[in-house]
């Protein structure tokens, strides 16, 4: 999963914009953990001190921010401890929570090793990196495809200003340097930081970038209060042309604080507040979020909901192509008419498909062309694509698109049932000297399709199965219980007709 979906997921989970920095800073500590502190500041019991802090804090607000920042620096401040007590901390961050790792990071010679440990061995999804060693550095970062790199563009810092406003601040560097990152990596994968107490600069950063995720920081500076019209100011200035794109800082106060949950929570309840209000005053594409909290999460659970929500998962009694009978019909070409969905469903065939090899991608007409084309934007992969019918005049193209003969392509479909409209697309591809290994679907209907397409030499794989939506469903409450077991007595039959084939 790529960073961003990690996040969005995380957003859309905790409504919640808030990113708490995870920082053992001594100097911040609540009193009941500074007293054992100071007395063992020596000793590395002190780290066990800063630990259990930490420990805590993850603990009360998981269910609240959608990010954690730990800042490296002040680990590593604390020598050879301090990088055990980064391990110690990360490893205790919920999987579905991104970790941004506040590196500042600009020295070019030790950024290949740094990325390696960064989201190899401590498996950080961002990390922040110093602007002015240009894309050479950024690059070193880039490179891992699933993973986000922020650019620190703008800092609060007053005596910051004279350089980051040079020449002067009509034309200030600060905004040259958003304009050149625009070309260092896709909006995907590169976010700006922008540490401003005002809302100007980031409302200047956004209107230079109104695609990119902006990370604000020092919104906090000179107070410990956000009066909601701040907070409304800053939102304004910072949510791109969807409402979305921004994280927020939580105030380092609140790690002082005995109740660091009850102070997230009122932020995260304001801001969801101002932004309904937004939303009802320009209604867009409504984002979508759940209602529901499940005691087993499935990986692709919100997106379940979301397609079911959508009216893209139906119950009842539908033919099929075959002329069997299935108690429910799924239509993801309605995927299409929501961004948020269709980009998440796009990035679920993505974990899948950048595990195969091979040179385009096909999708198969109608449902799974614009999935097919979507991921082949996303991934920077070429498309072709079997036609249904094949014209009677012009260029009557078999497969649509540039190809040479021996090369492979993964097939994308959406739904497979028996594995016929698949298997067509394969042949078409084929008879135009093509390879074809892979089928990917989205959704796995079971029955045996999937070793029927291995006897023909194909490999299918799917992101989600039948069973696991009818599952997800019901535990969610978005099915009856008659409508659980009309799909579970299917899939038993299947499983004996499986069986005695
Ligand atoms: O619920 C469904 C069932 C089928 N489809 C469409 O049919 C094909 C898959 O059927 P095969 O038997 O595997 O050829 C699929 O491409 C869908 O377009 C559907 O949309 N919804």
């Amino acid at each position: 999963m790529t960073f961003l979906a990690k996040l969005n997921g995380a957003m859309a989970r905790n409504q919640s914009l808030w990113c708490l920095g995870l920082d053992p800073n001594p100097e911040v500590m609540p009193e009941a953990y500074r007293r054992p502190y100071d007395r063992d500041r020596h000793h590395l019991h002190a780290v066990e001190i800063l630990w259990d802090w930490m420990q805590y804090i993850i603990d009360s607000t998981a269910d609240r921010v959608c990010a954690y920042k730990p800042t490296l620096g002040f680990y590593t401040a604390l020598g050879a401890p301090g990088l055990d007590l980064l391990a110690k901390t990360l490893a205790a961050i919920p999987a579905d929570i991104p970790v941004i790792l506040d590196a500042k990071h600009q020295d070019l010679s030790s950024s290949t090793v740094l990325a390696q440990t960064a989201f190899g061995q401590w498996q950080v999804d961002a990390i922040t990196l110093s602007p002015y060693l240009g894309q050479d550095l950024a690059a070193r970062f880039l490179m891992y495809l699933d993973r986000g790199v922020f650019i620190s563009c703008y800092s609060a810092n007053t005596t910051a200003l004279p350089l980051q406003n040079y020449p002067h601040p009509g034309n200030p560097l600060y905004l040259e340097l958003v304009q050149q990152c625009q070309t260092w990596g896709s909006w995907e994968q590169l976010a700006l930081e922008v540490g401003s107490a005002q809302p100007a600069a980031l409302a200047q950063v956004r209107t230079l970038a109104p695609e990119r995720l902006i990370l604000a920081r020092s919104i906090w500076a000179g107070t410990t209060d956000l009066p909601v019209v701040r907070l409304g100011d800053l939102l304004q200035a910072g949510l791109d042309a969807q409402g979305g794109n921004l994280l927020l800082p939580v105030n380092q106060d609140v790690l002082a604080t005995a109740d660091p949950q009850a102070l997230i929570g009122d932020l995260r309840d304001q801001t969801q507040d101002l932004l309904d209000r937004r939303q009802q005053a320009s209604p867009h594409c409504t984002p979508w979020m759940p209602n529901v909290c499940t005691l087993t999460p499935q990986p692709h659970g919100d997106l379940i909901l979301q397609l079911f929500d959508l009216g893209c998962i139906a119950f009842g009694d539908y033919v099929q192509a075959s002329g069997q009978v299935f108690p429910y019909y799924i239509d993801l070409r309605r995927i299409i008419s929501n961004p948020q969905t269709f980009d998440a469903v796009i990035d679920a065939y993505g974990d899948v498909v950048r595990q195969l090899v091979f040179d385009r991608i096909a999708g198969i007409p109608y449902g799974a062309l614009p999935t097919a084309s979507g991921l082949a934007l996303k991934l920077n992969r070429p498309l072709i694509f079997p036609r249904k019918e094949v014209k009677a005049y012009g260029a009557r193209r078999l497969v649509e698109g540039n190809y040479e003969p021996g090369e492979t392509a993964v097939v994308v479909d959406d739904i497979l049932i028996t594995g016929k409209s698949a298997v067509e697309g394969a042949q078409k591809l084929q008879s135009c000297g093509l390879l074809v290994r892979d089928i990917v679907v989205f959704i796995d209907h079971g029955g045996g399709a999937r070793e029927r397409l291995a006897a023909q030499g194909y490999t299918a794989w799917g992101v989600l199965t039948i069973t696991e939506i009818n599952h997800t469903l019901y535990e969610t409450g978005r099915i009856t219980e008659m409508q659980f077991e009309a799909l579970c007595s299917q899939e038993s039959d299947q499983e004996v007709g499986r069986q005695s084939a």
